[in-house]
């Protein structure tokens, strides 16, 4: 099985050239079946949107990977089912010579055991297509927050972001409670150990009156210090929790001022790149994209 690397370099920003850019939306909206005409257990699923997740991760599977692709596999619920579906299509054939670049332990062992071929992530990698579950995605921008969940020991922010801006084509999957505008809750910073408390309290000032900066604990008990037992990243850095009370009304901007600030080694924010969102409600999804189109 392989395991994600813990080497990452520091890997070119795809740009987007705001003049040019064109948001655009299409309603593709999947119709799902009554509950009452589906099997007990699904149509439990289907009561809390979660069939529509299950459709949501085989879209993205089977509208953007082709044979002979190498995929990035995400993290999280949808990109776990993702992962299974794109398991299922090399095994009944429709899909031959795939190799899967896992984001994350849990992700690589997901995919082991849906029998994906699998490499680490490398530098010089070409990267076709990569899907990927997002804590949440700005309306319009498609900018996205990563990294809210427990890491679970050896999962890494950097090495999920480094597969998604290598990947020529990105889809992020979303429950629709997710999307939107001036979303609020905390975005990841990953920070040095030596001086956070000097990161924190920049950032405090940063974001004064919209945030709280914690430190994010291992385990046990949390508080802004991070309880007595202080989480240590796989690449030995803090993360501290940056928790937006008011709505975050320009997630590009957050990701820029936190770039400036000494100390900070990378945060869960990703934007502008070229991407796509599966957008998954109770009732169907919906297909998004800020795709750059060029005339
Ligand atoms: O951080 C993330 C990926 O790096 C995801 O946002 C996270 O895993 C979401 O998980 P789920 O969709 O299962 O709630």
């Amino acid at each position: 099985m392989a395991h994600a690397s813990a080497c990452f370099f520091s890997l070119p920003h795809h740009t987007l050239s705001s003049s040019r850019r064109n948001i655009h939306s299409s309603n593709q909206n999947i119709p799902a079946r009554p509950p009452s005409e589906l099997p007990v257990p699904i149509a439990r699923a289907a009561s809390d949107g979660s069939v529509n997740l299950l459709h949501a991760a085989k879209r993205a599977v089977d509208s953007y990977v082709t044979s002979g692709m190498v995929v990035g596999l995400g993290s999280g619920r949808a990109s776990f089912l993702a992962i299974q579906h794109l398991g299922r299509r090399l095994r009944d054939g429709s899909l031959r010579d795939v190799t899967g670049i896992p984001t994350s332990v849990s992700s690589a062992s997901e995919a082991a055991k849906a029998g994906i071929p699998l490499e680490d992530y490398r530098d010089s990698l070409q990267i076709d297509f990569a899907f990927m579950d997002a804590d949440i995605i700005e309306e319009d921008t498609l900018a996205a927050v990563i990294g809210r969940r427990k890491l679970e020991g050896g999962e890494s922010i950097i090495q999920e972001k480094s597969v998604m801006k290598t990947a020529s084509n990105l889809t992020f999957i979303v429950p629709d409670k997710q999307y939107g505008k001036g979303l609020d809750g905390s975005i990841p910073v990953l920070v040095n150990t030596g001086n956070w408390m000097e990161t924190a309290e920049e950032i405090d000032d940063l974001f004064l009156g919209d945030a709280e900066v914690w430190r994010r604990p291992t385990f046990g008990h949390a508080d802004p210090h991070g309880g007595n037992f202080p989480l240590v990243t796989s690449e030995g850095h803090h993360v501290l929790d940056v928790i937006f009370t008011s709505p975050i009304l320009d997630l590009a901007q957050v990701a820029k001022d936190l770039d400036r600030i000494d100390g900070v080694v990378d945060h869960g924010v990703i934007s502008s790149i070229p991407s796509t969102a599966i957008v998954v409600s109770k009732t169907g999804v919906t297909v998004v994209n800020n795709i750059v189109e060029t005339t």
